[in-house]
């Protein structure tokens, strides 16, 4: 497919653009490994769990760190919708950038090698993957046909070619896959060697399982809706922040029209988690699944709704009334969606026309900001 240029895409790595958020209790040594892919990059560290721990971040990375007591500070009340003792605080970090695309990776993650040999460049492919549009209403079965050396097969209806904005580019994992905690148990050896160079739109109305591990997406499209849910110390589940945000994320992409990419970009996750830890945190989520998924499935989102947040709304109104009879847990997270969102609004002011009005107004983070 041509019209994009795919190798001045590869060269610039935006890296004015994209913000790296990273959730950690454990340590970010890492990053010394990554360094000639994200040293570039500007990290958002959200260090989860004993605040009073310090923890070290490899010399020469550009980085902001916020603990749970600088969330506290910064969010007030509201720091009630983040999670603590999950991975889902990362969410926070995507509240904070000011980016256009936030890349989230795991601390247990390293540098893959496609099947060459070589070195895989994850941002390049996510940015690869998000700059060029996406395909949900027709499968091309030649997969990604803006990627290099492909194209739209035939009988692909040229009315639909042009395809749609990408929104979100999941990539995924070599070593250990990202399998729940009974998958695990029953298969503890089991790896993951198969590089598979793909990268496909996931068609629009079929959802699919997110995993926060290796993923990018573009926060001005949908960030309001990339929320990691109320999940850790305190909760009755945890390990479904990423689930949940993917859920959600996918049926407002479907609504507003942005597509969802999987595939390529491959890292190496060498999994730090324990499966009968995990199986403890997993097993409401486990069996909730039957009951989410379907919810998920059966959304429809009115046509008033056409941003991410004024979806992200109606969808925490609906799982208040259809999810609280699974289990009370829905009702308070229902409400940690609405606090998510008047978070996201104060940290992110709607931009005003300055044309229009170049009165200060609004307070970020207490200071007085214009509009730009
Ligand atoms: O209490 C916690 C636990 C973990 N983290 C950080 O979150 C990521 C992922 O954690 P971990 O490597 O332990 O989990 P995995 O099972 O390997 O990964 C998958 O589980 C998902 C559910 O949370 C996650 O998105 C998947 O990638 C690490 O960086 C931990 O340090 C945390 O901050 N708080
Ligand atoms: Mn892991």
């Amino acid at each position: 497919m041509t019209g994009y240029n795919l190798e001045a895409i590869e060269a610039a790595p935006l890296k004015d653009d994209v913000d790296i958020v990273i959730p950690t209790i454990r340590s970010l040594d890492f990053l010394e490994q990554w360094r000639p892919f994200l040293q570039h990059y500007h990290l958002i560290i959200v260090q989860d769990g004993d605040p009073s721990i310090k923890i070290r971040v490899p010399d020469g990375y550009d980085y902001e760190l916020y603990n749970r007591n600088d969330i506290n500070k910064i969010l007030g009340p509201r720091a009630s919708c983040i999670s603590y003792k999950d991975g889902g605080c990362r969410c926070f970090g995507f509240m904070v950038s000011k980016k256009k695309y936030i890349y989230t990776i795991d601390d247990d993650c390293f540098v893959a090698k496609d099947p060459s040999g070589k070195e895989i460049n994850v941002i390049a492919q996510h940015i690869k993957n998000l700059e060029t549009p996406s395909t949900p209403h027709y499968f091309n079965t030649l997969y990604d046909p803006f990627r290099d050396g492909t194209d739209f097969v035939r009988g692909y209806p040229f009315s639909l070619r042009e395809g749609v904005q990408t929104a979100i580019s999941h990539g995924l994992w070599l070593n250990i896959p990202d399998y729940d905690a009974p998958t695990q148990l029953v298969k503890p050896r089991e790896r993951n060697a198969r590089y598979v160079d793909a990268v496909m739109t996931i068609p629009k109305g079929v959802l699919y399982p997110m995993c926060g591990m290796n993923l990018a997406f573009n926060r001005e499209l949908i960030g309001p809706a990339m929320y990691f849910g109320l999940m850790g110390e305190g909760q009755p589940i945890s390990r479904y922040d990423d689930m949940w945000a993917g859920w959600a994320a996918k049926v407002v992409c479907d609504h507003l029209g942005f597509g969802v990419k999987t595939g390529l970009p491959y890292l190496w996750h060498s999994k730090a988690s324990n499966p009968f830890v995990n199986l403890k945190k997993e097993h409401k989520g486990l069996h909730w699944q039957e009951d989410m998924v379907p919810f998920f499935q059966n959304l429809r989102l009115s046509k008033e709704s056409d941003t991410a947040a004024k979806c992200y709304m109606e969808i925490s109104k609906m799982t208040k009334e259809n999810l609280t009879k699974v289990d009370p847990y829905f009702e308070n997270l229902a409400d940690a969606m609405v606090t998510w969102l008047e978070a996201w609004e104060e940290l992110n002011p709607p931009v005003k026309n300055e044309a229009c009005d170049d009165k200060p107004v609004k307070k970020d983070n207490g200071k007085d900001v214009k509009a730009k």
